[in-house]
């Protein structure tokens, strides 16, 4: 089987890292932001216009893919590049973190979660080996083991039984994955290659546990490595003090993915402490509510300071809402509640995402420290 992933670092800055993936559906430059496409879908995003932002690599849900349309019909469909005419790379998460932030009367036991659907009430059980059964069909080209975010806040002896249990469920995705890699539905047209299994470190808010988590599921051996459990409403200076401890502690020739992060400013610090890959609901979800991300701060759309405003959303700014609407015009859309402005509100956020992590790329590679970058500073200041 020809090399199916690979990762190389190709400069450095102090921790940060500028690297490229290769996946069985192409390159990926890091550090990387993924935009969220929950069912197959960045939502009012079309794929050509992912395309012409830069998206090299998004990422797709697996509970919500297997409710609906289910794996098989996805599998079916020679998996989900065809299915959403997406031929740049996918990584799918294992479903588990779904099942705790959705869906209601979920049981944990040692064989894995039982939960009732959150479309139909009907009855449900994932466990590693069922992840990996759905990851695969589903056909990303990086995929996740299956494993327990540790609630926030969590006792340590609560942490460490979670963290036990999310290493036993990794060696078992890690053994279900390497039985079945070769069903993935576009084995044969890619050359053979097979998916990336990537394992998670948890270990919640103890340092001891996250160093005790990551030297365990590095021991396990994976081409790649998720720090979860963070965004879990935990402070955000915890997260940062946890996450500078725990990336010395994993390979440096493998990419690091911090799941669930950030604002623009929290991507901008986590790519400098080493972080490879990020992905985040924010900038499409918030681009949604009106909340708008631009070089000069946080702008919240609806405003009424904005309904005269003839200027561009972000002077500073290339993408073509920017370039061709005002400020007025975008208000008076969103105020309007008309479906353009999810498009053009998404399209702004997710190219001042995109564009924010190349020129980080661009600071590692050059060394320079004039790119400008959003600054580290309290979410909570904001220039709306
Ligand atoms: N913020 C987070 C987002 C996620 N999709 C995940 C996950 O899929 N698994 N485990 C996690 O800890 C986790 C945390």
């Amino acid at each position: 089987m020809s090399m199916s992933f690979s990762f190389q670092v190709e400069a450095t800055q102090g921790a940060a890292r500028a690297g490229r993936m290769i996946t069985p559906h192409g390159e990926v430059e890091t550090p990387v932001f993924m935009p969220v496409g929950t069912v197959a879908t960045v939502k009012g995003i079309p794929q050509d216009l992912l395309e012409e932002l830069g998206v090299q690599i998004l990422l797709n849900n697996t509970y919500h893919l297997y409710l609906r349309p289910g794996v098989e019909q996805i599998r079916k469909l020679g998996g989900t590049h065809k299915f959403m005419s997406w031929d740049r790379s996918i990584l799918t998460d294992s479903g588990g973190f779904q099942v705790f932030s959705l869906s209601e009367l979920r049981k944990v036991t040692e064989e894995g979660v039982s939960f009732r659907s959150h479309l139909d009430g009907s009855s449900h059980l994932f466990s590693p080996e069922s992840a990996m059964a759905s990851q695969i069909g589903i056909g990303a080209d990086i995929i996740m083991a299956f494993d327990e975010c540790t609630e926030y806040p969590a006792e340590r002896t609560r942490t460490e039984r979670s963290m036990e249990l999310t290493l036993r469920w990794a060696e078992r995705s890690k053994n279900a994955f390497e039985a079945h890699k070769h069903e993935v539905p576009w084995f044969a047209e890619r050359g053979k290659k097979s998916q990336a299994l990537f394992g998670i470190v948890q270990g919640g808010m103890f340092p001891n546990l996250r160093k005790e988590s990551a030297e365990r599921t590095v021991e396990i051996g994976f081409p790649g490595y998720a720090l979860g459990g963070f965004s879990v409403g935990e402070p955000r200076e915890k997260t940062a003090e946890l996450v500078a401890n725990t990336v010395p502690l994993l390979p440096e020739n493998k990419p690091r993915y911090l799941m669930g992060v950030g604002y623009p400013e929290e991507i901008v610090q986590y790519a400098r402490m080493g972080i490879d890959m990020m992905d985040c609901v924010l900038p499409t979800r918030a681009a949604r509510h009106g909340l708008l991300f631009t070089s000069e701060g946080r702008l919240t759309i609806k405003n009424q300071r904005f309904a005269s405003d003839e200027g561009p959303l972000d002077p500073n700014c290339s993408c073509k809402v920017c370039k061709r609407y005002s400020r007025a015009y975008l208000r008076h859309l969103y105020a309007s509640n008309e479906v353009l402005a999810q498009v053009l509100n998404t399209t702004h956020n997710l190219s001042y995402y995109l564009d924010t992590m190349r020129r980080v790329r661009q600071a590692i590679i050059l060394g320079e420290n004039s790119v400008s970058l959003p600054v580290v500073r309290s979410p909570h200041l904001s220039a709306t």
